[in-house]
């Protein structure tokens, strides 16, 4: 079974939230991706979304786009990006879910990006500006068993949701505001309604992102949902020094919510 499925399915028997944080590789230079991948794992995170950073970050908001600025300054590739994993992969045990867009998968060539993830391990990837339509593709990525995760939005349609559902793998990716990533103080409209709906459509877990920051907003969204995933905060407080608010973050998805 696929690492990133079965790390869910065990947070699912335990009856644990998953917390996937998202952090931009080559961000401080790709020496320190060990570090923070076995800081994140010890923490108890299920699994990390690993940034790859792009010049034309279309859904990233300022702390992403910076964090991408600094490892592209740092001369960070996705080659590199993939032997620093491949290099450290018996060490750093979590599942390791690749977020980039599509260019640079194209740029690198689809076959020798799914054969170098599959060196390295990868579990998964997120390609945030491929819709199911054109999934077909990447299907190389697929086939190879590294599952690719679909994301629906507040603006998505019952019927929208249905199609994005069907067939998804590993876990959909709800996003919780219209715009671009970033910590905010609180969500607008009906989340939880919203959550909800995506839940009883899915065969795969949800998990709520984009603009959760603190411990409050974690638990107020797994009440809905499977889990959450966090990026602008994660990157924030590595910068910052502020490590143990991440283990906060994380240990409230350990909080036991009733659904
Ligand atoms: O930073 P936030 O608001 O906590 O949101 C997570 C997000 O950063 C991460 O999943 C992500 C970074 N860039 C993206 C682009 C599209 C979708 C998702 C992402």
């Amino acid at each position: 079974m696929n690492k990133l499925t079965k790390a869910l399915e065990e947070c699912r028997v335990k009856q644990e939230k998953a917390f996937i944080p998202y952090i931009m590789a080559g961000d401080g230079g790709l020496e320190r991706l060990k570090s923070q991948l076995l800081f994140l794992e010890n923490g108890g995170a299920t699994a990390v979304e690993l940034g790859i950073p792009f010049s034309d970050p279309v859904a990233d908001g300022p702390v992403i786009q910076q964090a991408g600025i600094r490892s592209l300054e740092e001369g960070t590739t996705l080659k590199a990006i993939l032997n620093k994993v491949m290099e450290i992969k018996n060490e750093v045990k979590i599942p390791i879910i690749l977020m980039g867009y599509s260019n640079s998968i194209m740029a690198y060539g689809l076959k020798e990006f799914t054969e170098d993830c599959l060196r390295a391990g990868i579990s998964g990837c997120i390609i945030p500006d491929v819709p199911i339509e054109e999934e077909k593709m990447f299907s190389a990525i697929k086939t190879a068993g590294i599952v690719l995760i679909r994301l629906v939005t507040l603006t998505s349609s019952k019927e929208r949701i249905t199609e994005i559902t069907a067939g998804a793998e590993g876990f959909i990716y709800a996003v919780t505001v219209n715009g671009i990533t970033g910590a905010r103080d609180g969500f607008g409209g009906d989340l939880g309604g919203y959550l909800k709906k995506v839940k009883e459509l899915s065969p795969v877990p949800v998990l709520a992102g984009f603009g959760i920051s603190k411990p409050e907003h974690v638990r107020d969204t797994t009440q809905f949902c499977d889990g959450v995933i966090v990026g602008s905060k994660i990157i924030e407080c590595f910068e910052t020094g502020n490590e143990a608010q991440i283990n906060e973050l994380i240990q409230a998805s350990k909080d036991l919510v009733q659904k």
